[in-house]
């Protein structure tokens, strides 16, 4: 298909065009120094979310997403280096750029108030010596509810991620890997934040208790917050995401609407992803993701690509895919186009 140069807002368009975004990362770029190498784990990444806007990032074990979403919170440790750019709108706040900030902001008006965290090893984040509910009750009243509040808060909270009242007595070594799940989920949601970030939220979840986590998600971007969901799930991005961006070897390869991602993928990564389905051709991509250590000039994924010529000897530039998103693709497949 013919790809045109983009230097435009990304797959925003539709319900979105013309609203300022609540977050608009631009060039964000994340290195770790390692004794003998640069891991290159995020690199000139660009996206956008609207409030109500769910986007879902996706892509295969390793290529940055986790990264992605420590970095735009100030988490990583210190032999990272973040460049670019990531400006925060929040709701009756000040703007905040989340790379520039100094830790007091990041700490006092970001982590857990403006962004919630839903983190990718819940059991491993929890505080050991509090019950789940001294964890919630504490969140709550950290974010204002009142001491006679906040327990019937806690409860509500809970009972929206599935856990009962009785599971909130327990402290995080008696819950299982899908309750701590639930209660890590319950406690970003807590302080009802203009933007989470989940990471892998479902987890460890039963089916229906997946479909109820990415239901209430959706549910709170109906009423105006924004998720960006990290998922290897393909199909749960296609149930909640206005929006998904595929990420591979630390950068975005496409971004589009939902819709019309799963309908004709632009990308042949992406197409690949989609061939790995169960209900489609449940054909694995071939090969492995380079090493993010040692990645090629040109395109990344060139090695394991079958319309992989010459030129992807050369970094392919970030284009539009006619009316619907981006593509970073010398070769991108034409609209309803298979691999
Ligand atoms: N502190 C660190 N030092 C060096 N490399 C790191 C560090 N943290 C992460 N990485 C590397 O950065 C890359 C991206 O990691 P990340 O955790 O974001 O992957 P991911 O997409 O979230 O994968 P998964 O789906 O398995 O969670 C990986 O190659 C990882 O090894
Ligand atoms: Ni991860």
């Amino acid at each position: 298909m013919t790809v045109t140069r983009d230097t435009s807002a990304p797959a925003a368009t539709g319900v979105y065009a013309g609203r300022p975004a609540l977050l608009e990362v631009d060039g964000l770029t994340v290195r770790f120094r390692l004794r003998d190498a640069v891991v290159h784990a995020v690199t000139d990444l660009r996206l956008t979310v609207q409030p109500g806007e769910l986007l879902a990032v996706v892509g295969e074990s390793g290529c940055g997403k986790s990264v992605l979403a420590h970095a735009l919170l100030g988490l990583l440790p210190g032999n990272a280096t973040v460049t670019g750019r990531a400006l925060l709108r929040p709701p009756g706040g000040e703007p905040v750029d989340l790379v520039g900030a100094t830790e007091r902001r990041l700490a006092r008006t970001v982590r857990g108030r403006a962004v919630g965290l839903v983190p990718q090893s819940p059991a491993t984040a929890l505080t050991p010596v509090r019950t789940g509910r001294d964890l919630l009750v504490e969140t709550l009243r950290a974010h204002g509810h009142h001491r006679r509040d906040a327990p019937a808060a806690a409860k509500r909270v809970a009972a929206d991620v599935g856990l009962l009242p009785a599971d909130l007595d327990r402290y995080p070594h008696e819950l299982s890997g899908g309750m701590a799940q639930r209660l890590a989920t319950a406690l970003a949601l807590a302080p009802d934040p203009p933007l989470l970030l989940a990471d892998e939220p479902t987890t460890g979840l039963d089916r229906p208790l997946v479909d109820h986590t990415l239901d209430l998600l959706r549910r709170r971007c109906d009423s105006g917050a924004a998720v960006l969901l990290i998922t290897h799930d393909l199909a749960a991005a296609r149930r909640v995401a206005d929006t998904v961006a595929v990420m591979y070897a630390s950068r975005i390869v496409e971004h589009r609407p939902t819709e019309a991602l799963f309908a004709a993928p632009a990308h042949p990564y992406t197409a690949g992803l989609l061939d790995a389905l169960p209900d489609r051709a449940f054909r694995p991509v071939p090969g492995h993701p380079p090493m993010l250590t040692d990645l090629p000039a040109g395109c990344a994924f060139a090695p394991r690509c079958g319309r992989a010529t010459d030129v992807c000897a050369t970094p392919p530039a970030v284009g539009a895919v006619p009316g619907s998103g981006r593509v970073a693709c010398h070769h991108p497949l034409s609209a309803g186009a298979t691999a």
